[in-house]
């Protein structure tokens, strides 16, 4: 007769490491004295990890949360592309683990959400925000439509300077954020209208409907996208901008950051 440890042993059997996601610092102990590579990833290193990704947030999500230490550990050298990895995460318990998820560091498992949140100049709550309203309008569509998207997150008072404004701002006077339900909502409604939306390092909506006129020159992005991710890419070369487009022709969301495209996405796969 089996024993359930050993019917569930395959998720473990042979993985070139393993990642405790938040740790207690009794249960890193545990594995600290195990034979095995461990590596921390948590939004501070609390435990006094040897090896330590930090995260920018806590990703509620958990797939997001695994990708990120993934290729926080690729990017830092930790893992090879190849690796395979057991995460030790906590789905439901706040406090301890108690799931095991077994990954494989592969290029495809790389999407780009380590760029997108190390380094930014907008807060990382901000950027997640937007990146999930633009994963969810790609998802959705405006009534059932596809529609194109730009989010230009932090750095927007260059941003403001280098376009112009298409029609009135809706946003003009209000003190509203991303990550607002009724914001959330508002975004998508006003993201059937021309333009751009400018939102500030904090996560303030500073306007709608912003033409992109940055200069154009040395912006490195993929032949056969149009106007608006051009415009897109530029803005983040001529600022310290991250931004966030979701393609009306393709429905896929890509981010781009200092001119270059750091991040593609299939909402519908994502
Ligand atoms: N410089 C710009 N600033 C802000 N918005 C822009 C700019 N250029 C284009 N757009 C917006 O992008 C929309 C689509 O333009 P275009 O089809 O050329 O872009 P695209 O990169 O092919 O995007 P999509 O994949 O969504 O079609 C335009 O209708 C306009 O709303
Ligand atoms: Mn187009």
């Amino acid at each position: 007769m089996s024993t359930l440890t050993d019917l569930l042993d395959d998720v473990v059997a042979d993985v070139d490491g393993v990642f405790l996601f938040s740790p207690s610092g009794s249960f890193h102990q545990r594995f600290r004295e195990a034979d095995v590579d461990v590596v921390v990833v948590d939004t501070e290193n609390a435990v006094d990890a040897d090896t330590f990704v930090e995260l920018p947030l806590e990703f509620d999500n958990v797939r997001d949360r695994i990708r990120f230490g993934v290729e926080g550990a690729i990017e830092n050298g930790i893992v090879e592309t190849g690796d395979a990895i057991a995460c030790s995460v906590s789905v439901f318990d706040d406090d301890d683990a108690d799931s095991v998820i077994r990954v494989r560091a592969t290029e495809d498992m790389g999407s780009g959400i380590y760029d997108l949140f190390v380094d930014s100049r907008a807060e990382p709550g901000v950027i997640r925000d937007v990146f999930e309203v633009a994963i969810e309008l790609g998802k959705k569509g405006q009534k059932g439509k596809p529609v194109g998207a730009l989010f230009v997150v932090g750095d927007a008072g260059k941003v403001m300077n280098k376009s112009r404004p298409l029609s009135y701002n809706p946003f003009e006077k209000s003190h509203v954020h991303v990550g607002d339900p009724i914001v959330n909502v508002m975004l998508k409604e006003f993201s059937r209208l021309d333009g751009a939306f400018v939102i500030s390092d904090s996560g303030k909506i500073v306007s709608a409907y912003r033409y992109l006129e940055p200069a154009a020159e040395g912006v490195d992005i993929p032949k056969g996208l149009g106007a608006r991710h051009m415009a897109a890419g530029a803005i983040t070369r001529d600022t310290n901008a991250t931004a966030i487009v979701l393609s009306e022709s393709d429905g896929l969301v890509r981010a781009f950051k200092g001119g270059r495209l750091i991040l593609e996405v299939d909402p519908e796969a994502y």
